[in-house]
């Protein structure tokens, strides 16, 4: 797969010495739907601005389509559109105008046609003539997309989408972002929002304190998250696990066992692990399941992160 933006080792320090981003690493391949899920002051916002040359790195080098995004910045910009957090529109402006003029900032030829394709796309073309302060929250959000599209970028970041925004109309943001997708746009979108990344997104990123944790495919992660763990709690507490378990995936908690399985498999082996502990002495008293979420998971890997005022450089791909 090609890869459209490369993230090389990038820092950022802000003025006053905070350390907002440590040595990230991060491929993003093209055509795909990557979610960057952290906490409030992760750092999403200052990576994707960064990545598009509006916040200057420390150290580091991203290639947007092969272009350096500072002693390129031009070619690697033209590449990239960014749907800000805030909606920052003109409010007495039209929809047309407001899009028409943002395609002109780029120095893009004029195209009614490529503007049209783009409103119809996100169901503004009949809000076309309309002044921006007449539109829904929702409609705005729509129109910053519109705004980030209409110099024909490859890749198109979107920064937290659906914030603030209610449960129906996330819903239609994520069928724009497929729309998108399947009209070959790249995207990048950060969000709070766990079941947004588990809805649209083909790869997860997290990232805490300014250091991407990781980046795995959704699946993965949700097989991951498929994982349930099963108490077995002992009539006798016992020191080790007999031998004639040692095919179990088994955690000894307490004196009492703790039996890790994948839901998705079509045979947990808890029958026959059951049947095992009595051929090994070992006598139940009870029993207790449990999931874990792909928010326990990401709440642990976020909360285990480190310090990024320790200035610590660890690669963090
Ligand atoms: N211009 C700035 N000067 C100094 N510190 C900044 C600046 N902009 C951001 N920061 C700090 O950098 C850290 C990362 O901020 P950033 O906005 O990138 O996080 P975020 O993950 O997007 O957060 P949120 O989810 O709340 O939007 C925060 O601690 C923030 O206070």
């Amino acid at each position: 797969m090609t890869q459209i933006v490369q993230v090389t080792d990038l820092t950022k320090t802000y003025d006053g010495g905070f350390q907002a981003l440590s040595s990230v690493h991060l491929d993003i391949q093209q055509g795909e739907i990557l979610a960057l899920l952290g906490p409030n002051g992760a750092g999403k916002t200052t990576l994707i601005s960064t990545i598009c040359g509006i916040t200057r790195a420390t150290s580091g080098q991203v290639l947007i389509g092969g272009h350096d995004s500072v002693s390129d910045y031009r070619a690697a910009r033209n590449l990239v559109g960014l749907v800000p957090q805030e909606i920052n529109l003109e409010p007495f402006e039209t929809v047309m105008n407001t899009v028409r003029f943002s395609r002109g900032l780029f120095g893009k030829k004029p195209d009614p046609v490529y503007l049209e394709r783009v409103l119809r796309s996100l169901s503004l073309w009949d809000k076309k003539d309309a002044k921006i302060m007449m539109l829904s929250g929702g409609m705005k959000r729509r129109v910053l997309i519109a705004k980030a599209l209409s110099h024909e970028p490859r890749v198109l970041f979107l920064d937290e989408p659906t914030a603030g925004v209610d449960v129906e109309l996330r819903k239609d943001m994520w069928d724009v972002v497929a729309q998108l997708k399947a009209n070959g746009v790249t995207i990048i979108l950060t969000t709070h929002y766990i079941e947004e990344a588990e809805a649209i997104a083909d790869r997860i990123g997290v990232i805490a304190k300014g250091e991407i944790l990781l980046v795995e495919d959704k699946d993965a992660l949700m097989t991951r998250m498929g994982q349930k763990s099963l108490k077995i709690e002992l009539s006798e507490p016992i020191d080790t696990i007999p031998d004639g378990l040692g095919t179990y995936d088994l955690d000894l908690v307490d004196g009492h066992l703790v039996y890790t399985y994948d839901t998705r498999t079509e045979r947990t082996g808890i029958t026959g692990l059951l049947a095992d502990l009595q051929k090994n002495g070992l006598i139940m008293k009870d029993l207790q399941t449990r999931q874990s979420s792909l928010e326990e998971i990401f709440v642990s890997l976020v909360t285990d992160a480190p310090q990024t005022d320790t200035h610590d450089k660890a690669d963090a791909s």
